[in-house]
């Protein structure tokens, strides 16, 4: 097997597993993505972060080969989606927007028949495994119509892991999802990472790249513009902030007074934002000292960065 980019660290053998060089993409005369170039780690989670219509499922579309590109190189393992297409798949899933569910199918023939396409051995026994894996046991026998947003999204990771690759590739898996699926969706992610798969995945949610990636890449302008660790990404954006409201605009001035030693703004008569350097320990602090204040908020709630804020950050930097 051929690997590009082997480097030895502390003994440990670091391999370049997806190598994305200088793409260029465009449609008619929209341009959509000038210079790609990045490179993900074996056994790690890329997340490719972006706006919508930033040209995430393009340059995906690309790294998988679905797509062609105008100029540029990517491989897989050293595999050239252009000219090994066929080696290639044979490493990688592809779990795209748009749900390669079968409705009138349960979750188990779902399964089934994929594992059947891909010629593989014991299909039932490898669509149990997955439902079981998936929580969807109990949802085996029900027609794939009546499974909830959540449910279906994991029959659709399940799915795409039929064959065990070792390459997982997710286009905004919690795209749509209610918090509960989201996390249930997390969870599944997290477990393919500890069964050692490389998961490169695409996403407009900054909580979801923090949560779940050993790198992250912003999409923008056609360009990768910042790249980091989740906790570079976060700085980059700013800390969290909470924010406080007061009944009256003297209990403001007050709380303000009290809390000077913060970084304090104020949003209006009875509003309060304090950016938080530590969020736990800084919340409990302040919440301590309007207590003491005998100073109680109406209502306080912390924020965390957005993808809005991240973009104003790099705006500014621009
Ligand atoms: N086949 C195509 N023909 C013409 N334009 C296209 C095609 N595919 C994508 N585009 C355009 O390229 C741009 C990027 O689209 P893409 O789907 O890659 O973005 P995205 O970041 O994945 O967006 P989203 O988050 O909404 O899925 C969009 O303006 C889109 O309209």
């Amino acid at each position: 097997m051929r690997y590009v980019g082997l480097t030895t660290i502390g003994g440990n053998h670091i391999t370049t597993i997806i190598n994305v060089q200088n793409i260029q993409k465009s449609f008619k005369k929209q341009t959509v993505l000038k210079d790609v170039s990045l490179s993900v780690t074996e056994g790690t989670v890329y997340a490719l972060l972006g706006a919508n219509g930033s040209g995430k499922t393009t340059l995906l579309k690309i790294i998988t080969g679905l797509l062609k590109q105008d100029a540029g190189i990517t491989s897989i393992k050293n595999w050239d989606a252009n000219k090994n297409a066929r080696a290639m798949q044979q490493l990688f899933s592809y779990s795209a927007q748009a749900s390669t569910v079968d409705d009138i199918l349960t979750g188990f023939e779902n399964l089934v028949l994929i594992a059947k396409l891909r010629h593989i051995q014991n299909p039932k026994q490898v669509a149990n495994d997955l439902l079981t894996e998936f929580k969807l046991t109990d949802a085996a026998n029900k027609r794939a119509a009546a499974y909830s947003g959540g449910m279906r999204r994991r029959l659709d990771l399940a799915m795409s892991l039929v064959g065990n690759p070792e390459i997982v590739f997710l286009d905004e898996p919690t795209t749509g999802l209610d918090p509960a699926s989201r996390n249930d969706l997390w969870d599944s992610i997290r477990k393919l990472k500890k069964a050692g798969k490389t998961i490169f995945l695409t996403t407009q949610y900054l909580k979801e790249a923090d949560l779940l990636a050993d790198e992250i890449g912003f999409l923008r302008d056609g360009e990768i513009v910042e790249t980091g660790t989740p906790a570079q990404m976060k700085r980059l954006a700013g800390p969290d902030k909470l924010q406080l409201s007061f009944k009256t605009e003297t209990e403001q001035l007050q709380a303000a007074s009290h809390l000077s030693g913060f970084d304090l703004q104020t949003v209006n008569d009875v509003t309060l934002t304090v950016k938080l350097p530590d969020t736990v320990q800084t919340v409990m602090t302040i919440l301590t000292i309007l207590q003491g204040a005998e100073i109680k908020p109406d209502s306080f709630q912390v924020t965390s960065p957005t993808l809005d804020d991240v973009f104003m950050q790099l705006t500014k930097g621009a």
